[in-house]
């Protein structure tokens, strides 16, 4: 008997579309028994399928009630990830507080978030009161994060005068010197790939006091071009090289906990180096689905995600217990780790985990 296909729905917008659904990607994936079949967002979801699982990337209520409405009539698919929790990361302060919330021992390295505060309006920014304990420079961020092009937009805001371009509401983080690089951590269900970027560059004590003009702006500096899908050739071109890589097994501890507490599998989260401290890391931003094609080998991480989704669904199946879409196991429970070709030198981190996951 022919096996059954695993049919996953996906809606994306044009340009996560291109980026994302890469021939090298359906090809794996349907070489493993699962059909990525494209959601026509113009249509509505409930006229399409039928699908075994719907991923997503899309804003806005309609989308939201579709969703909804799609898993009330297929009990037994898997959403992934659910709107509510995606909406978290769309808000720079509820985005972090999941890791204030984590509890994570390591014998020698620590991690956090940026000393941070919230501007609502102009003569908040203005009330020195307000920003009790953050001192220039600071990094300034739109409050709000969806994606839009003005959710990126920053600016790094070296001394009072900086602060009149500055339009509310806004998250105001302290800057960390981190040396130049950052490590962007890459979520795919239970598998975690870590890899280098370019970062800001430290600012100076002179700088810090300075007669720079108050503010730069800037945004997604630490975007790879798309042309440079290997790291190792990245990191050469970008002086990445003599950075050493977090400890394997913080990241991915980190990576668990906030899987588990953010009940999200698509994600990626940017880690710097407190430059203060040499084993400190702090936690600056956290992504809903990013640019996994960025990532080298990103074909065989999700098409192994997929595969994941598939298995949990089929023995569940078995059992005849519907899938709570919210958790999915992985394929297998022993803690694999794969260290990437270059070793564990300040290769990348590539690691599977034994722990149930959640969506
Ligand atoms: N607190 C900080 N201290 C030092 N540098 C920072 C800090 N916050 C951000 N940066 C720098 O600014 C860049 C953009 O910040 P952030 O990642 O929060 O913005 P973003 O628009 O959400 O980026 P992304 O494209 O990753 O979504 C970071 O990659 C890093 O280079
Ligand atoms: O497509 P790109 O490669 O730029 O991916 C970026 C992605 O854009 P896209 O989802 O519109 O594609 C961004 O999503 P929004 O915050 O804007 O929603 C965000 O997740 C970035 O962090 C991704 O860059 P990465 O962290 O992977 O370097
Ligand atoms: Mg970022
Ligand atoms: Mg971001």
């Amino acid at each position: 008997m022919a096996e059954r296909r695993f049919g996953i729905g996906y809606a994306l917008a044009p340009k996560k579309q291109q980026s994302f659904i890469q021939e090298s990607l359906v090809g794996l994936a349907r070489s493993r028994g699962i059909d990525l079949v494209r959601i026509d967002t113009e249509r509505s979801l409930a006229d399409q399928g039928p699908f075994d699982c719907v991923m997503h990337k899309l804003y806005g209520n309609d989308w939201k009630r579709q969703l909804e409405e799609f898993g009330v009539k297929n009990p037994n698919a898997v959403i992934i990830d659910s709107p509510e929790a995606i909406e978290r990361l769309h808000n720079r302060i509820s985005m972090l507080q999941v890791v204030s919330e984590l509890k994570i021992e390591h014998e020698t390295d620590t991690f956090g978030i940026p000393k941070q505060i919230v501007i609502y309006d102009k003569e908040t920014l203005f009330d020195r009161q307000a920003w009790e304990g953050l001192k220039f420079p600071v990094i300034a961020k739109p409050l709000v994060a969806d994606g839009s092009a003005k959710s990126h937009k920053m600016a790094l805001v070296f001394n009072h005068d900086g602060l009149d371009n500055l339009k509310p509401p806004i998250v105001l983080q302290e800057f960390v010197n981190h040396g130049g690089v950052i490590f962007k951590v890459y979520v795919v269900g239970e598998h975690v790939k870590c890899v280098k970027r370019k970062s800001l560059p430290d600012v100076s004590e002179e700088e810090k006091l300075g007669s720079l003009d108050g503010l730069l702006s800037f945004s997604q500096i630490s975007n790879l071009a798309n042309n440079e899908r290997t790291d190792d050739k990245y990191y050469k071109m970008m002086q990445l090289d003599d950075t050493e890589m977090p400890p394997q097994s913080f990241i991915t501890d980190i990576a668990r906990g906030l899987r588990q507490g953010l009940k999200l599998n698509l994600f990626n989260f940017d880690v710097i180096r407190d430059a203060r401290f040499g084993n400190r890391y702090l936690i600056i931003d956290i992504n809903y689905f990013p640019g996994y094609a960025k990532m080298p080998g990103y074909e065989t991480v999700l098409t192994d995600f997929f595969c994941d989704i598939m298995q949990k669904k089929e023995k569940d199946g078995a059992e005849n217990t519907g899938l709570d879409s919210y958790e999915v196991l992985s394929c297998d429970d022993e803690v694999r780790k794969i260290v990437s070709s270059d070793g564990d030198d300040g290769g990348d981190l590539n690691v599977e985990e034994e722990n149930p996951i959640q969506v």
